[in-house]
């Protein structure tokens, strides 16, 4: 393990040239709004331990992909599987059971709380903590150890970041940049095995951008998967080994960014034929 090693994931690295298990398929996946097929009908898999792009022009449906994906909304048809099991319709506080996460922008409310109060809350969410294990006798000592680990690990995931210093920051006072870092880190204490990242760069200056995208390398190399949305067509291709297209709700081509790049409909559709 390495020093900044954060989770259990490490066990999951594959040997180069193995071939990846399937974390995520999702098959004929339809969502409509009235008269609006938002998705339609995609299909496509995530490996285990890669990092996956999700590219398309606006209003291709990759926001609605990763909704129903995450359970925010119900998807009209097809499934979705993730490592095996049937996710399909699954409520958005379900995910986290199956190790599956997506980033959120801190909410208003959050935006008062501290880096560290942020960072505590999704797990106690997580664990489910309950106020009779508090107030009972017997469990105080569980729970002071429980509040000892979650501690730990938030310090952890706090220096891994490199954002101990804002600890005792409010939420709201962050730069965008950070805020981005938190709502990873965030994300990660729920100990998730996959995560979907919707635009982590938005907002975020190159300095910061850089520090990210080191911060999702290294976390891939501990055996984490990523599903990344991102407008930033050259980020994506130069960080993503597989990259998949979305192009009026339907999944127009999938492969390395290579194959994408020189995929004549990818071109035609998305790029304007300018790559
Ligand atoms: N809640 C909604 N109600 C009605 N229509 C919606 C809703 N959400 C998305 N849509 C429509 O579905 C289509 C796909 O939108 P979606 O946001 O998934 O695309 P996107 O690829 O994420 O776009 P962008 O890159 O601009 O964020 C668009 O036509 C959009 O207007």
């Amino acid at each position: 393990m390495s020093d900044t090693e954060i989770g259990s994931q490490s066990d999951t690295v594959q040997p180069e040239g193995q071939q990846n298990d399937v974390e995520l398929k999702v098959d004929g996946l339809v969502k409509r709004f009235g008269g609006i097929t938002a998705v339609d009908s995609a299909s496509f898999e995530v490996e285990s331990g890669s990092m996956t792009g999700l590219i398309g022009p606006n209003g291709a449906g990759k926001s609605t992909t990763f909704h129903c994906i995450t359970g925010i909304h119900r998807p009209d048809g097809g499934s979705v599987r993730f490592q095996g099991n049937d996710i399909t319709g699954i409520r958005p506080y379900q995910c986290a059971d199956y190790g599956l996460v997506r980033t959120f922008q801190i909410a208003r409310e959050m935006a008062n709380m501290t880096v560290l109060e942020n960072l505590m809350l999704p797990a106690k969410q997580q664990s489910g903590e309950q106020l009779w294990r508090s107030v009972m006798p017997f469990a105080r000592r569980d729970v002071i150890e429980e509040e000892r680990e979650l501690l730990e690990r938030v310090w952890d995931i706090l220096e891994f970041f490199e954002i101990e210093h804002i600890a005792e920051e409010k939420a709201g006072n962050l730069s965008g940049g950070q805020r981005k870092l938190l709502e990873m880190a965030r994300a990660l204490m729920i100990e998730p095995e996959m995560l979907l990242l919707d635009e982590p760069f938005a907002g975020v200056n190159p300095t910061l951008e850089h520090k990210l995208l080191d911060h999702i390398h290294e976390l891939r190399e501990e055996g984490y998967t990523f599903l990344i949305v991102e407008h930033d067509m050259d980020l994506i291709m130069e960080n993503c080994e597989r990259v998949i297209v979305m192009h009026q709700g339907s999944v127009l081509a999938e492969g390395n960014p290579e194959t994408i790049t020189s995929n004549e409909q990818v071109i035609e559709a998305y790029l304007g034929g300018d790559v």
